[in-house]
C-alpha cells in the first residue's frame, strides 16, 4: 500500500519540457517512463565497463558499476515496496546514481578535478545530471532525456541537501530549479542508502574474491565476527566459499531490515512527499547502532581494500592516464571522434568542460584504447584482477 509520504508520479512536478498530452497518457506512469529511459540510455549500457574497485577487471565475477547498479536496484525496490514508497521512482535513481562516473572510478574523477581546477572542477553527481539533462540526446524536440523533476532532484541530492553547489549543477538548476538546499524525497534517501548497503557488502565479496581481504582480518570486526559465528553453527560441515556467501548475504539482510524498522519510526507522523523534504534531517538512516558497525566497516574497507597498496598504484596510474588524455585533446581537439570536435566551444571554461565531458563519458577500455591510439602504447600497470 502507498504511504502518505511517498512520491505519487500522478502528482509530479513535471518534466522540463512538457511531455506531449498524448504520451502523458500513456500506460506507464510518470516514473516508470523515467526509469525505462534510463535503462534504454547509452549513458547506463556504458556502466558495463566502468570500475566499481577495479579497473578493467579480467575476471566475469568482479561488480562493475553496472552490476552495482543492479544491486542498489535490487535493494532498494526491497526497502521502498516494504515502506509503501514508489518504486519505480526508487529503482530510477538506483539506476542512474552512477552514469556520471567517468573511467577508472574515483582515480579519473580527480583527475578531471584537477584538469577543471581553474574552470570549477568535476563532480560525479553533478556529472550524472549533466549527462541526463544536456548529454546524452535521444530526441529530436530537446537535449536530456527530459526526466521528471522527482529523479532530477533525487539525483541532484544524492548525498543530502547541497551545501556546495558545483558550477555544473548550478547552471542545470538555474535553467530548472530542483531545490537544492531540503532534504530529497523518501525514495531518493532510499537509493543512496541501499547504494551503502550493495557496496559495503559486494565489495567484501570482492576483496575476498581478488585476495585483497582475508576472513581473519575481516572477523576484527564485531558485528562480522558474530554473524560467522552464526553461520558455522549453523553450517558446520559447508564448503568456505559458501559460507562467505551466507555472510554477505546474512549482513545485508541484517542492514535492510535495520534500515527499514528506522525509517518506518522515524516517517511516523509525516503526511506528504514534501514532509520529508522539509524535516530538517535524513528520515532514511541506519539505527544508531548499526550506523556505528557500518563507519567502522568502511573505515576497514578504504585501509584494507580502496587504499590498497596495489590499489594506489594502479590509482596513480589512473589518474595519470586521464590527465594525458585531458593534454592530449586540449592540445589537439581533432584527437576527439564524432561530433566533439566539430561541437568545441572556443572559449574557456566552455571549452575545458567539453574535454572533460567528451572523457567522462569513455569506459574504462576506451579510455585505454584512446591514450594508447595518442602514445602508440597500451598503458601499463592499470589491471590487477
Ligand atoms: N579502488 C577504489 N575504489 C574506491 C575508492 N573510493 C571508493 N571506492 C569504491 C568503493 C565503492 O564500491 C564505491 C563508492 O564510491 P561511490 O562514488 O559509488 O560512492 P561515494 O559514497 O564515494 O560517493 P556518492 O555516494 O556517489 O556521492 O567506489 C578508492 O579510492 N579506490
Amino acid at each position: 500500500m502507498r504511504a502518505a509520504y511517498a512520491s505519487d508520479p500522478a502528482q509530479s512536478r513535471g518534466r522540463e519540457f512538457p511531455l506531449e498530452a498524448a504520451l502523458a497518457r500513456g500506460p506507464r506512469s510518470q516514473f516508470q517512463r523515467d526509469r525505462d529511459r534510463i535503462v534504454h540510455s547509452i549513458a547506463f549500457r556504458r556502466l558495463r565497463h566502468k570500475t566499481q574497485v577495479f579497473v578493467a577487471p579480467d575476471g566475469d565475477h568482479y561488480r562493475v558499476r553496472l552490476t552495482h547498479s543492479l544491486e542498489v536496484a535490487q535493494i532498494g525496490r526491497v526497502i521502498a515496496r516494504a515502506l509503501g514508497l514508489d518504486e519505480d521512482l526508487t529503482e530510477a535513481l538506483c539506476l542512474a546514481h552512477d552514469i556520471g562516473h567517468p573511467p577508472f572510478g574515483h582515480a579519473g574523477e580527480d583527475a578531471l578535478n584537477a584538469a577543471l581546477e581553474r574552470h570549477g572542477g568535476f563532480d560525479h553527481n553533478a556529472q550524472s545530471l549533466r549527462i541526463l539533462m544536456r548529454i546524452e540526446s535521444p530526441y529530436c524536440e530537446h537535449d536530456g532525456l527530459n526526466l521528471s523533476w522527482e529523479v532530477l532532484e533525487g539525483l541532484a541530492k544524492h548525498n543530502g541537501p547541497v551545501g556546495m553547489v558545483n558550477w555544473a549543477l548550478a547552471e542545470l538548476d538555474a535553467a530548472y530549479p530542483l531545490d537544492l538546499t531540503t532534504w530529497p524525497s523518501l525514495e531518493a534517501q532510499v537509493a543512496a542508502i541501499a547504494d551503502d548497503i550493495a557496496y559495503d557488502n559486494h565489495d567484501i565479496d570482492d576483496g575476498l574474491r581478488a585476495g585483497f581481504l582475508e576472513l581473519d582480518e575481516l572477523l576484527t570486526l564485531d558485528s562480522v565476527a558474530d554473524q560467522w559465528r552464526a553461520i558455522e553453527r549453523k553450517f558446520p560441515a559447508a564448503p568456505q566459499d559458501r559460507r562467505l556467501r551466507e555472510l554477505v548475504r546474512s549482513q545485508i539482510g541484517w542492514m535492510v531490515n535495520d534500515v527499514i524498522a528506522e525509517t518506518n519510526a522515524r516517517a511516523q507522523g509525516m503526511d506528504c512527499a514534501d514532509d520529508v523534504r522539509a524535516a530538517g534531517q535524513a528520515t532514511c538512516v541506519f539505527s544508531t547502532g548499526l550506523a556505528a558497525h557500518e563507519r567502522r566497516l568502511k573505515r576497514f574497507m578504504y585501509d584494507r581494500l580502496y587504499h590498497h597498496p596495489q590499489q594506489l598504484q594502479t590509482a596513480e596510474r589512473a589518474r595519470a592516464v586521464t590527465a594525458e588524455l585531458f593534454a592530449a585533446y586540449a592540445q589537439d581537439p581533432a584527437l576527439m571522434e564524432g561530433g566533439w570536435v566539430s561541437r568545441l566551444p572556443s572559449d574557456e571554461p566552455h571549452r575545458s568542460r567539453h574535454i572533460a565531458d567528451y572523457i567522462a563519458g569513455m569506459t574504462d577500455r576506451f579510455a585505454i584504447a584512446s591514450h594508447a591510439a595518442i602514445y602508440g602504447r597500451t598503458p601499463e600497470g592499470l589491471r590487477n584482477v
